[in-house]
């Protein structure tokens, strides 16, 4: 039996921005995200999501789109990861600096893509253009793709 982890990933979104957060610690430190992390016990995945994203940044999000799914295995490891991607446009709070994440805004023309996830630059097209997706990757390391698929979907 795989074992398979649950994760909210949460962007935030304006118009012509993005917030994203660059992870101080632990797992994806150093690199600019989107504000989620493992769901709970006793909570859905939408609970988690605002969850985290209100732990991470201070915002509170008014209503979540669930925009795509990630699944990520790493090779030598059975673990699959479930990575459940929202964006939220209507939220209230402050952004404010956590333990876990330094927050910036980012014009939608120039994403930090040099310091994310590599898997970033090829779903992101998906999630601007509005699409439902869903994708598939295999990691060796953090620093290779050995293989991916992402296909459009009707709805999650
Ligand atoms: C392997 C991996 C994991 C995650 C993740 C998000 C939340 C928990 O794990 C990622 O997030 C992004 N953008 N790429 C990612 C690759």
């Amino acid at each position: 039996m795989t074992a398979k982890k649950v994760f909210s990933l949460v962007f935030v979104r304006n118009a012509s921005e993005i917030l994203l957060g660059m992870k101080k610690r632990g797992f994806g430190q150093g690199k600019w995200n989107g504000f989620g992390g493992k769901i709970e016990p006793g909570e859905t995945i939408p609970e988690g999501a605002v969850r985290e994203l209100q732990e991470e940044c201070g915002l509170i999000a008014k209503e979540l789109k669930n925009v795509g799914l990630l699944e990520f295995k790493f090779e030598g490891d059975p673990t699959l990861l479930e990575v459940h991607v929202f964006e939220t446009h209507e939220y209230h709070g402050s952004v404010i600096e956590s333990e876990e994440m330094l927050p910036k805004w980012y014009n939608l023309k120039n994403i930090p893509f040099k310091n994310m996830w590599l898997d970033d630059e090829h779903w992101f097209p998906y999630m601007l253009r509005g699409e439902f997706f869903k994708g598939h990757f295999l990691y060796r390391g953090e620093d290779l793709i050995l293989k991916y698929n992402i296909q459009v979907l009707d709805k999650l």
